[in-house]
């Protein structure tokens, strides 16, 4: 989606954003990097990785093989090379625009969604709290980690099936090079270098055939002795190869971390409003409701 939505706006002359939307992204994004080569100000941020990138100096490592829970993608080797190029400015703010519109929107819609699912599903909810209550208890006080984050399963698995539910549409590639794809023993079909693909992750995701009873939540899907019957590429909510999210760990820590507190402290409960089942609305990249989701959060007693 994001490497041919900008071909495909090109072909149909449409604007996304406003000329004072895009300017403030620029001068903000722009002006920090250059207050920083003046000041010679060096910080361990993205900003200064896409300063190196703008310079070629930014090189790959690969030391990272760390997992965040089921969903995360593995790292891929295929194109790993680190090219010399000079980046324009432009694609330095578009670096970060991704950023916000991801960091911000993408993982405040999906724990929209995913909270809704925990109050219509309070079974879950209550298995769930049960988890993290024990966590929380042996914490004796100290705040949540990283490490105490990644050994709760059930958090895992409930969020591993939220985002088999509620991933984005598609994924999208452009052709480098003319492929002929073999399938169904003598079948064939010839991409020709330039074409546009898409690739419906979300039909895999409902297929039956792949996840029986698709429309409900069943978080023993992706529990130690079933997560090995997962079809491989039939689930890829972070998408797949070397053009996958750069940031699956950091979401799915981010949205564990988001469940841990509110169910921990809170019943998600619907209100007189709550539109039940959820209507979906017309969307753009992500799934989105008709109305807005209303979940009413009572506090926990008896922590
Ligand atoms: C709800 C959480 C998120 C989901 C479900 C998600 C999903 C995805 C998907 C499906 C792709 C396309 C992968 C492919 O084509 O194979 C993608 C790409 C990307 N995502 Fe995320 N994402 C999330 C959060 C984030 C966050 C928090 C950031 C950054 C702070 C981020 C940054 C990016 C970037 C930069 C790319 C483009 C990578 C490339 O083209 O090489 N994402 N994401």
């Amino acid at each position: 989606m994001l490497m041919m939505m900008p071909k495909v706006m090109e072909l149909l002359n449409i604007k996304l954003f406003d000329k004072t939307s895009k300017f403030f992204l620029k001068s903000i994004v722009l002006n920090s990097m250059k207050m920083r080569e003046e000041k010679k100000i060096i910080r361990p941020d993205m900003v200064h990785l896409l300063m190196e990138a703008k310079k070629g100096t930014l090189t790959h490592t690969d030391n990272d093989k760390d997992t965040a829970g089921f969903a995360t993608v593995e790292e891929s080797s295929i194109g790993m090379t680190t090219t010399k190029r000079s980046w324009t400015d432009t694609e330095l703010v578009a670096q970060c625009f991704v950023f916000f519109v991801a960091g911000y929107e993408g993982i405040a819609n999906a724990a929209n969604f995913f909270l809704y699912e925990l109050m219509v599903n309070p079974d879950i909810q209550e298995k769930l709290y049960e988890e993290i209550t024990e966590s929380h208890q042996n914490l004796e006080g100290k705040s949540l980690n990283y490490e105490t984050l990644q050994k709760l399963k059930y958090l895992d698995m409930v969020v591993s099936e939220f985002f088999r539910k509620w991933s984005g549409p598609a994924l999208d590639r452009i052709c480098t090079r003319d492929f002929t794809l073999k399938y169904d023993g003598d079948k064939e079909y010839t991409f020709k270098k330039g074409d546009m693909i898409w690739i419906p992750t979300v039909t895999y995701h409902h297929n039956p055939k792949f996840f029986p009873d698709p429309e409900k939540l069943i978080p023993e899907r992706f529990s130690d002795e079933n997560k090995h019957l997962i079809q491989p590429f039939t689930y890829a909510p972070f998408g797949l190869g070397p053009r996958n999210c750069i940031a699956s760990r950091f979401a799915l820590m981010e949205i564990k971390s988001i469940l841990y507190h509110v169910v921990l402290n809170f019943h998600l409960e619907p209100t007189e409003k709550t539109q039940i089942p959820l209507k979906m609305g017309k969307g753009f990249i992500g799934p989105i409701s008709d109305k807005p989701i209303l979940i009413q959060l009572r506090p926990r007693e008896n922590k």
